[in-house]
């Protein structure tokens, strides 16, 4: 690649822990509706498909009728568009993104989290200034692992070429739909082993990132 191509990143489990957060909203509702609280690592597992399937995961493993299915989805949104004080950037994400700037890189987000709450938590933690392009789980009728969002994030930079930085299964399978390069990162929310999801190259640590498309970049 002669010129730096952009990268685009997934938000929850990649950039930040939103899990506690999620985690939270969904047993305030849960309690509130006389349902027992659901574990944070279930309701991590449960993550990465967006809200719908969270919720149909959500209704499965907790027996709620689906009829309530609406009103569940509603009274979460209401306590999740904002929801911050749990979540946490991963380490080191703040240099890697400055670095891969510096180096040239437009960068972007696709996530499979509604456009609200995505841009209050990236502009909480200050990193929407650094993004080129957000394409959100509500921006397109499709959501990831299609890969309709991730080709629209690249259109958007007038590229039909560049990285891809996730750490699910719906990444995964997006980037290869696409097809784009996919680098994983090992550290957020997929349930299936490293070895069964495709991809170029795995990671667990942000700071390893530059130095990985570096090296990319010159193969
Ligand atoms: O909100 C979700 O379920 C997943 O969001 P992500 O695509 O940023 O991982
Ligand atoms: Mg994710």
């Amino acid at each position: 690649m002669q010129h730096p191509c952009p990268i685009i990143f997934d938000l929850d489990g990649t950039l930040i822990d939103s899990a506690p957060d999620i985690h939270a909203c969904v047993n305030a509702v849960l309690r509130e509706n006389g349902i027992v609280p659901l574990s944070l690592q279930r309701v991590r597992s449960f993550i990465g498909g967006g809200v719908e399937l969270l919720w149909t995961r959500i209704i499965a493993a907790t027996g709620i009728d689906p009829v309530h299915r609406a009103a569940l989805i509603a009274a979460f949104m209401a306590r999740y568009h904002d929801a911050t004080a749990l979540t946490r950037v991963f380490p080191h994400v703040h240099e890697a993104m400055g670095q891969l700037v510096d180096a040239g890189h437009r960068l972007g987000i696709c996530t499979n989290k509604p456009m609200g709450p995505t841009r209050v938590i990236l502009d909480h933690f200050g990193i929407d200034h650094l993004m080129s392009v957000v394409i959100a789980g509500d921006s397109l009728p499709q959501k990831k692992p299609h890969p309709a969002p991730l080709i629209a994030a690249f259109d958007q930079l007038g590229k039909a070429c560049g990285l891809f930085v996730g750490d699910s299964e719906y990444d995964a399978h997006c980037a290869a739909a696409v097809p784009v390069p996919f680098l994983l990162f090992s550290g957020g929310y997929r349930t299936t082993a490293v070895s069964e999801l495709p991809h170029l190259a795995t990671f667990d640590d942000f700071q390893r990132l530059p130095g990985l498309v570096a090296d990319m970049a010159v193969a």
